[in-house]
């Protein structure tokens, strides 16, 4: 269980990224966070999982979270099966070494994410997309009942998107706690019963159905968005619909040419 009540964070004195944002991630649910480019989602998911502290406000977690961040590149040559040992690092204790149980809870989580065969790859040479499941696989080995990830679709192809919110679905179904965020509100209605819109007048956190509407989603992020929502199998569907804005082949013919 996650709670976060009225909490602010910013990185400069009077210059808030957020205020008064609160909400709880009950067991076997998930929260989608949403906003504009520089609104502060990885912020906020970053004091959810501890890793900053709030100005204000409290978070309360009743275990520490397994996070994932934005893939990155690693300076360290570490083989993928090791970056994905590291996640068992609170399982394995201080001047101890892995043991045969923390190889297999995170080989299986490779192969759970389907990157069983990147386990002897040097981390810096896989592809964005390759590190991107290894770091979900890395926070799925660290067993905590609570999950933060920080956009973790970014960078991967449409069959690995559907792997990880596959997956995603089924670690709410096996109780955990789920906390992302996105630029994806078709993904955020398929998995989140509760949204957070991390918008210009402020945070707002409510029901997916309620708040991912027409009106909330052009508001939020300042252009026409058209979206069709149903459900099928019990299952919340979205299908997003961008309005790209008008021609501008007549407009770039009368531009003169350099
Ligand atoms: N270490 C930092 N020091 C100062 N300002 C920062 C720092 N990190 C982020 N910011 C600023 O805080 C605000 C929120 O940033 P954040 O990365 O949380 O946004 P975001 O919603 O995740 O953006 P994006 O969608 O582009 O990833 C931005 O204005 C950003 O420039």
């Amino acid at each position: 269980m996650l709670e976060l009540d009225q909490v602010g964070f910013g990185y400069n004195p009077r210059n808030w990224v957020f205020r008064e944002v609160s909400f709880t991630v009950s067991p076997g649910t998930a929260t989608a966070v949403l906003g504009p480019n520089g609104s502060g989602k990885t912020t906020l998911v970053r004091c959810a999982a501890g890793l900053l502290a709030p100005v204000e406000g409290v978070v309360l977690r009743e275990q520490s979270a397994g996070f994932v961040p934005q893939a990155h590149g690693s300076a360290f040559a570490y083989r993928a099966l090791d970056m994905v040992l590291m996640g068992r690092a609170k399982h394995v204790g201080v001047f101890r070494t892995p043991g045969n149980a923390d190889r297999a809870a995170a080989f299986e989580a490779m192969e759970r994410v389907g990157t069983a065969e990147l386990q002897d790859r040097l981390f810096p040479t896989l592809s964005g997309g390759e590190q991107q499941l290894v770091l979900i696989a890395r926070a799925i080995a660290a067993g905590s009942p609570l999950l933060v990830l920080d956009e973790p679709v970014t960078g991967l192809d449409l069959k690995n998107q559907v792997r990880v919110l596959t997956l995603l679905r089924e670690l709410m179904a096996d109780g955990m706690a789920l906390l992302l965020s996105t630029h994806h509100p078709d993904h955020a209605m398929h998995l989140a019963s509760q949204v957070v819109l991390l918008g210009r007048t402020g945070a707002r956190a409510g029901g997916a159905a309620e708040l991912l509407t027409d009106v909330e989603l052009s508001r939020l992020y300042g252009v026409p968005v058209s979206t069709l929502s149903y459900s099928d199998d019990g299952v919340a569907r979205m299908t997003i619909v961008v309005d790209y804005g008008p021609d501008v082949s007549e407009r770039s013919a009368e531009r003169p040419h350099k």
